[in-house]
């Protein structure tokens, strides 16, 4: 594609070289001929220093916001808006055929993205989605390196989208894409908000820029789907711009979505799902009154984009779940879960969810990440031992930290709390020893790696699935084939 015609719509400064751009990119390290080089400030290094080092390497272009005397540049007002677009240019903007829709908030935006894809794709329509499990484009899955990928990744699947036929792309919104302008330029026929409880304030400083950026979502959206139930939620309410909003709650009468007659159960939740004009049954099959949020989230959504609540009650009820969220990995003389909870209101609400059918004891595995909010680590403790009769404190990704530290920082908190627990730093052992403790009636949640089938740790990554240590264990045990 011709620079002129990759600039289209996008206000520069200076010439353009008469040249076809290969590849738009904000890392100098995947320069080479016909490349355009964006310059971006990061958190440790300013791109605007590699730009010298880009035209070297054979870029057709920099892109830079003040003036570097180089030979092949031009200067734009933002660098990060300048790259969203020009990705989406060079793609030919696909996303303009497609109905977007993104979701936000700390917890149940993976979990959401399937559900308003297993709705949508009821009503016969072909929906791509991208998040932290993977994206998916038809029949195709493709291993997510982000859960909001960078504007080039995204304007890439977008464009294999509308290939493979898709109408509609379900996407999560992470707070740091947010604050990164992964998604700039793109229009959102609606945005869900979840929640938002303590998680990333290694990056963000406080809730309130953390708050700030989930907010920049609903400037890029047509109807802002909220949920009343949380303070944030309601604060977007009166924040936003005026615009159509779908509310939704189990709690409060006035919300435009409400689940009435909320059942909470082992295996899920039963609700009247309540709009105007309608009254929808739904079992879903997740347990948790957070559960009736995300399907109402889901719900909610669909109705927006002119889905038939039957159509949405029915597919909420018909749901298979999520991979690594609540998912039952052995029912028996006791049960096995495999959960994504890690933040302390992940593990406090799948826990409150669980607690009243356990009849054993309910026996917790966690740890906390390396290279991620350290704050969250207390909470998080402090919830296993609200819930847990058990718990064994093990290691979660430690990336580049010392697991034994990050268990240091941990175990003081458990050591107060009068419940009796174990530490196994190695996990892999550790799910061996928690299942090993398990009596008739007891019900062990594994927390905070779901479908990750993997452990980083000092810069390598281990394969380490859940599902296939606790399979192994089982069939040891003679109690699986
Ligand atoms: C904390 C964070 O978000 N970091 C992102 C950030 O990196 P950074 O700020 O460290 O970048 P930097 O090293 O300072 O470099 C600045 C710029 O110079 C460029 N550069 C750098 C070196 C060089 O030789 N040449 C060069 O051009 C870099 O490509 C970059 O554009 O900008 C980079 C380029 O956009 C991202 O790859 C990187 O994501 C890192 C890998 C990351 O782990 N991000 C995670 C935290 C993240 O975004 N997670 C959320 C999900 C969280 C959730 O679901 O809860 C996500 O959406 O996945
Ligand atoms: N609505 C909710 N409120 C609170 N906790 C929830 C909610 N939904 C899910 N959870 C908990 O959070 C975990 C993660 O859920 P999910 O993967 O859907 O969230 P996410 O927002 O996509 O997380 P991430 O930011 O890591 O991508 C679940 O396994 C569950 O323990
Ligand atoms: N997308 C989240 C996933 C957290 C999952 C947990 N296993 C961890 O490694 O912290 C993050 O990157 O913060
Ligand atoms: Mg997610």
């Amino acid at each position: 594609m011709e620079l002129q015609q990759l600039f289209e719509g996008v206000p520069y400064e200076g010439e353009l070289p008469a040249a076809d751009a290969a590849l738009v990119t904000i890392d100098s390290r995947r320069a080479k001929p016909g490349a355009v080089f964006v310059c971006t400030r990061g958190s440790s290094a300013d791109g605007h220093s590699f730009a010298a080092a880009a035209l070297e390497s054979g870029a057709a272009l920099v892109v830079t916001d003040h003036r570097l005397g180089l030979a092949r540049e031009v200067v734009v007002a933002d660098t990060r808006r300048a790259y969203a677009l020009l990705c989406h240019n060079y793609f030919g903007n696909p996303a303009r055929s497609l109905k977007l829709v993104a979701v936000t908030g700390t917890n149940g935006k993976t979990t959401i993205t399937y559900l308003l894809k297993q709705i949508l794709e009821k009503t016969g329509c072909r929906c791509g989605l991208i998040g932290t499990i993977r994206s998916e484009v038809g029949d195709m899955e493709i291993p997510a390196k982000f859960t909001t990928p960078e504007a080039w990744d995204l304007a890439a699947l977008f464009s294999r989208m509308v290939n493979a036929g898709c109408s509609h792309v379900v996407l999560e919104a992470s707070s740091q894409a947010l604050d990164q302008l992964r998604l700039y330029g793109l229009q959102f026929e609606a945005g869900i908000f979840t929640n938002l409880t303590q998680d990333h304030l290694d990056y963000h400083g406080t809730m309130e820029n953390y708050y700030l950026a989930k907010r920049s979502l609903f400037s890029q959206t047509k109807t802002a789907v909220l949920n009343l139930d949380d303070p944030y939620g309601r604060r977007l309410m009166d924040e936003i711009p005026a615009q159509r909003v779908i509310t939704y709650s189990t709690a409060l009468d006035r919300a435009d979505l409400v689940a009435k007659n909320l059942e909470l159960h082992a295996g899920g939740v039963r609700f009247e799902m309540v709009g105007e004009g309608f009254i929808r049954r739904v079992k879903f099959p997740m347990p948790g009154s957070y559960s009736a949020h995300n399907a109402l989230a889901a719900a909610g959504a669909a109705v927006a984009l002119g889905v038939d609540p039957a159509v949405a009650a029915d597919a909420l009820t018909r749901s298979p779940g999520v991979r690594g969220r609540c998912e039952v990995l052995y029912s028996g003389r006791f049960t096995v879960i495999c959960d994504f909870a890690h933040t302390g209101d992940g593990i406090e609400k799948v826990l409150a969810g669980l607690a009243p059918f356990v009849q054993g004891r309910l026996v917790v595995l966690f740890g906390c990440a390396g290279e991620r909010d350290a704050r969250k680590r207390q909470p998080m403790a402090l919830a296993a031992l609200r819930y847990g009769d058990l718990i064994v404190l093990t290691s979660d990704n430690p990336r580049g930290e010392d697991p034994y530290h990050i268990l240091a920082d941990v175990e003081p908190t458990l050591k107060t709390g009068g419940k009796p627990y174990l530490v196994e730093v190695e996990r892999r052992r550790a799910i061996r020893l928690a299942l090993e403790q398990l009596r008739e009636g007891d019900v062990l949640v594994l927390c905070g790696k779901g479908h990750e089938d993997y452990q980083a740790i000092d810069g390598v990554t281990i394969y380490l699935d859940e599902h296939r240590i606790v399979a192994d264990w089982l069939r040891e045990q003679g109690l699986a084939e």
